[in-house]
């Protein structure tokens, strides 16, 4: 991972200093918020006296999660559920399992739930939770009794009305099945609007896995109308093959793109006719991994940066475009699936490079969007069709993104700055109906 060099001010004038949590890890995640945050505030007009909140964090839970492991052991595990923002409607936003996952990265992409909420005008505020473990290394009992006491440590912040959670990287319908028993053990009654992503025989939405991927493309179809890019005729480079990556690379090459390089962890494979994508997505499923693809040439890792390709969708971890990679970046466009891929420094040479990124924070929205029609649908226990729940998405998608493009023009900014400029004017504004408590 790269670090930006860009200083984070940790007193902001008139305030009090921030509390040293949020001082921590400058250069991480957290940190490319908080400059994100900074580029948006002098287009905020007079709410931008509000936008101290956007730096702050509104509560955080950090949690032990002891098990039992198989061979008899306790192993403690750290967990963490953060609400960043609540001004517009209960926390929102997934849950992460990775053995790297951290207090202030899980902090940043609360925040990043907040704005992406607010951008497709949801009424959500964000929120985001992650258990510091590698679930590949866990059985599947032990997996299930680590989702259960981090849901018991979490469940006094969480619930239908409170902070609803979802999956996120290394977490899927399973682990929501379980999260949702668990507090509905714990409360006394089945609660199914607790999470969403759940099994559709639990109350999950059609339409909620592929969701995702599918916001991805839509919105990348609507971008490469404003920069005349041929959608059948590109060539498309997808990082991280899970979720978001898989579904979006499978509808860009059902409309007849090449999607020539894909990267996972089992690293890196390439084919310039385009690779059989359907027959990569069962690969994947049987061996977990890219790698061992037999239709494909294998590439280093590094020189996925410098593939020839139109389409650029990182859709794996944060700050993976940085100052090292982003003057090697072939693409015309970028489309964010993952959270925070890219850094503030990569956004200005890529802004300079004159290449096109549509932000994660409207780019990978269509997941909590069909997440919010499931929490609907739950509510009124009335269940809509897959194609009902894909054209509300689908409209929802494109309208917002409509919108986020004229603004841009507008204030001649870049579609990051532009996306935050609308959706912190909506948070701020509800911030300043509600008012402060004396
Ligand atoms: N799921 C959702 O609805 C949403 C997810 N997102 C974001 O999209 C991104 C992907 O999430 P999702 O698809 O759900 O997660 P998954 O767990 O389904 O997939 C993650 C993918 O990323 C790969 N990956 C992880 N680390 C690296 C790395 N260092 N280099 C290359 N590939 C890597 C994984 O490979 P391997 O399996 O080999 O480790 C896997 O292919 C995350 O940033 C997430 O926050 C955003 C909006 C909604
Ligand atoms: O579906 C949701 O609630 C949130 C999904 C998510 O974690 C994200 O958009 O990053």
């Amino acid at each position: 991972m790269s670090h930006a060099s860009a200083p984070v001010t940790a007193v902001t004038p008139g305030s009090h200093p921030l509390p040293s949590y949020l001082q921590a890890d400058n250069l991480g995640p957290w940190g490319n918020y908080l400059q994100q945050v900074d580029r948006v505030i002098p287009h905020l007009g007079s709410l931008a006296r509000w936008a101290e909140t956007l730096k702050r964090p509104k509560r955080i839970l950090v949690v032990d999660v002891p098990i039992h492991m198989d061979d008899g052991t306790v192993a403690h595990f750290e967990g963490y559920r953060v609400q960043h923002n609540v001004s517009r409607g209960p926390g929102k936003g997934g849950v992460r399992f990775h053995q790297d996952v951290t207090l202030s990265e899980v902090m940043a992409l609360s925040a990043w739930m907040s704005i992406k909420n607010a951008a497709v005008n949801v009424p959500y505020g964000g929120a985001k939770g992650g258990v510091r473990v590698d679930p590949k290394t866990l059985s599947r009992g032990e997996l299930e009794r680590v989702t259960r006491r981090y849901t018991s440590e979490i469940g006094i912040i969480i619930g239908p009305n409170k902070d609803i959670p979802a999956p996120d990287v290394n977490t899927n319908e399973q682990i929501m099945a379980w999260m949702m028993d668990t507090y509905s053990m714990n409360t006394g009654s089945t609660a199914t609007g607790v999470v969403t992503g759940k099994p559709v025989d639990l109350g999950g939405s059609l339409g909620r896995r592929e969701a995702t991927g599918r916001g991805v493309f839509t919105v990348g179809v609507e971008a490469a109308k404003h920069i005349e890019l041929d959608i059948p005729t590109a060539r498309v480079a997808v990082q991280g093959f899970g979720n978001v990556g898989g579904v979006a690379g499978k509808l860009f090459a059902e409309a007849g793109a090449r999607v020539v390089a894909v990267q996972d962890h089992g690293g890196t494979i390439y084919r310039e006719a385009g690779l059989d994508v359907p027959a990569l997505l069962r690969h994947v499923a049987e061996t977990g991994s890219v790698g061992g693809f037999a239709q494909a040439e294998v590439i280093a890792n590094d020189k996925f940066w410098d593939v020839d390709c139109d389409i650029l969708i990182p859709a794996a971890l944060e700050q993976q475009i940085t100052k090292d990679n982003a003057g090697r970046i072939k693409a015309r466009m970028i489309i964010e699936g993952a959270n925070g891929p890219t850094t503030p420094e990569a956004d200005d040479i890529l802004q300079e490079r004159n290449v096109l990124v549509l932000p994660d924070v409207i780019a990978n929205a269509g997941g909590v969007t069909v997440s919010y029609f499931e929490w609907v649908q739950d509510f009124s226990s009335f269940f809509w069709d897959e194609a009902e729940i894909n054209a509300r998405l689908v409209r929802i998608m494109k309208e917002a993104f409509a919108g986020v493009w004229l603004v841009a023009q507008d204030h001649k900014v870049s579609l990051r700055t532009a996306t935050f400029i609308v959706a912190c004017k909506r948070i701020l504004h509800t911030r300043e109906l509600r008012g402060l408590y004396p």
